[in-house]
């Protein structure tokens, strides 16, 4: 048995333990673990792969052991249920690693964590697995069935259910079971598209049109960050859904913008962009130590025309005249369930009662900063959510509370022909199965 594979699924099950237990994002956790040891690259995918698979597939994984485990899968210390979800999910989603590799490399990670007692019962459970058939869902019925079916917490299928209809429900969830496309932005003051696609290929990527932006690349394959293409400033990691928002804000050069839940910058550079970089873009966030993030990006892309601030977007009006911006952007912070794929753990992390207060802060933060939009101004509310109390809802609410805005629906014409369709007057969803992006939401006010 080589070690190298089992050294992957021991730092898989360490990175599990964490994120299950200190609520650690997947992503920055594994980007820190692939940057700082030595995996190959097949390793790389391997580690990847075992993390966001065994987190997305959670509910499925534990229904699967349920049989096996006596007292309950939540009856184990968390490493012993992380090693049988993580083994389990080896044996049911991937078919390039022999069965018995599996059972092997799970005993041998349960002597060295464990005790010879706890190294049995895990060879027990995972060889009684494999010689029975897989539990099926069959005696379950309606949302029960469906969050173990999809994976998903049965709270939040309801809600979309609800939202959006059985099957539109059900290709969301999903979609989100599956890895989220790499796109990049082309910085169109640096290189125009098809010169941005040449140079990366150059650099040994694989690259294609994305899909719904016309600003996106989409990257099969290739290390976007160790490019020189991304390095010089050419190019920017960003979603396709995100990059329609600059688009929709239609900042003009010499404009003045605020952008008020700015970091870590993705669309404040996008709008600086768009505006040749000529005019003010005021760029705000809550937190200062984000701010650091959106200078990196405003001078790996050479653009002058930011200014960034940390503050609270509703002291703006303390700080900033009233009706003095063109253009305001209110991208606010959000529950992130449009973006489950790249961040599989928050389905299982956040509750209801944890966003019960979000679309009153939501609320808050896109009235204060409304205060800013000159006459005849634009306003775009926007979040990275599919839950509609968080996207309609608080619009609706902003609307029939100030009577000086209304839906701007010229600015729609903005958005690409593809997406006209889904438009609803001053405001489109996007949903993750619909082109292959995040889960978005957009909406256009104006100040009358
Ligand atoms: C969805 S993220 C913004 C993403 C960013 N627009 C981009 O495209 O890169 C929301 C941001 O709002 C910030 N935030 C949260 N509460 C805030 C507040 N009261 N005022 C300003 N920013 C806030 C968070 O720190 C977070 O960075």
């Amino acid at each position: 048995m080589s070690k190298k594979p089992l050294r992957v699924r021991d730092v898989a099950l360490s990175l599990l333990e964490r994120i299950e237990r200190e609520h650690a994002f997947s992503h920055i956790l594994l980007n820190h673990t692939l940057n700082e040891k030595p995996f190959h690259e097949k390793d790389k995918a391997l580690l990847t792969e075992l993390v966001y698979g065994t987190i997305k597939r959670k509910n499925t994984l534990d229904f699967y052991l349920s049989p096996f485990i006596k007292k309950g899968i939540h009856s184990l210390d968390s490493w012993v249920r992380q090693l049988l979800r993580l083994s389990v999910y080896q044996f049911v989603y991937l078919d390039r690693i022999p069965l018995r590799a599996v059972v092997h490399e799970a005993v041998t990670i349960a002597k060295v964590r464990g005790h010879v007692g706890v190294s049995k019962f895990v060879n027990g459970v995972l060889r009684t697995f494999l010689r029975e058939s897989l539990p099926t869902t069959e005696k379950l019925e309606g949302v029960e069935k469906y969050a173990i079916e999809w994976s998903h917490p049965e709270w939040l299928l309801e809600e979309w259910i609800h939202d959006y209809g059985f099957d539109e429900a059900k290709k969301m969830a999903e979609t989100n079971l599956f890895p989220a496309p790499v796109t990049v932005r082309v910085n169109q003051l640096q290189l125009t598209k098809e010169e941005a696609k040449r140079a990366l290929e150059e650099e040994g990527c694989e690259v294609e049109n994305g899909h719904l932006s016309p600003d996106a690349l989409l990257i099969k394959k290739g290390k976007i960050p160790q490019t020189k293409t991304y390095e010089t400033g050419a190019i920017t990691i960003q979603d396709e859904s995100s990059m329609l928002v600059a688009r929709l804000l239609d900042p003009q050069p010499g404009m003045k913008v605020v952008d008020a839940c700015a970091a870590p910058g993705g669309k404040t550079t996008h709008i600086a962009e768009r505006m040749e970089d000529k005019g003010e873009i005021y760029a705000f966030d809550l937190h200062q130590k984000k701010m650091q993030f959106i200078e990196e990006q405003r001078k790996r892309l050479h653009l002058t025309s930011i200014k960034t601030k940390a503050l609270d977007a509703r002291k703006l009006p303390d700080f900033y005249e009233r009706c003095s911006f063109d253009r305001v952007l209110v991208d606010v912070p959000c529950s992130g369930f449009g973006i489950i794929r790249r961040k599989p753990e928050i389905k299982w992390q956040k509750k209801p009662s944890d966003l019960e207060r979000l679309p009153d802060v939501q609320l808050d933060i896109l009235e204060k900063a409304s205060e800013l939009v000159k006459k005849g101004g634009r306003l775009i509310y926007s979040t990275c959510t599919v839950r509609k109390i968080e996207n309609e809802a608080v619009v609706r609410a902003f609307l029939e509370r100030n009577h000086g805005f209304d839906w701007d629906e010229e600015a729609m014409k903005n958005l690409p022909t593809s997406l006209q369709p889904q438009v609803n007057q001053g405001e489109v969803t996007i949903l993750p199965h619909h082109f292959e992006t995040d889960g978005f939401f957009m909406a256009a006010l104006r100040r009358m």
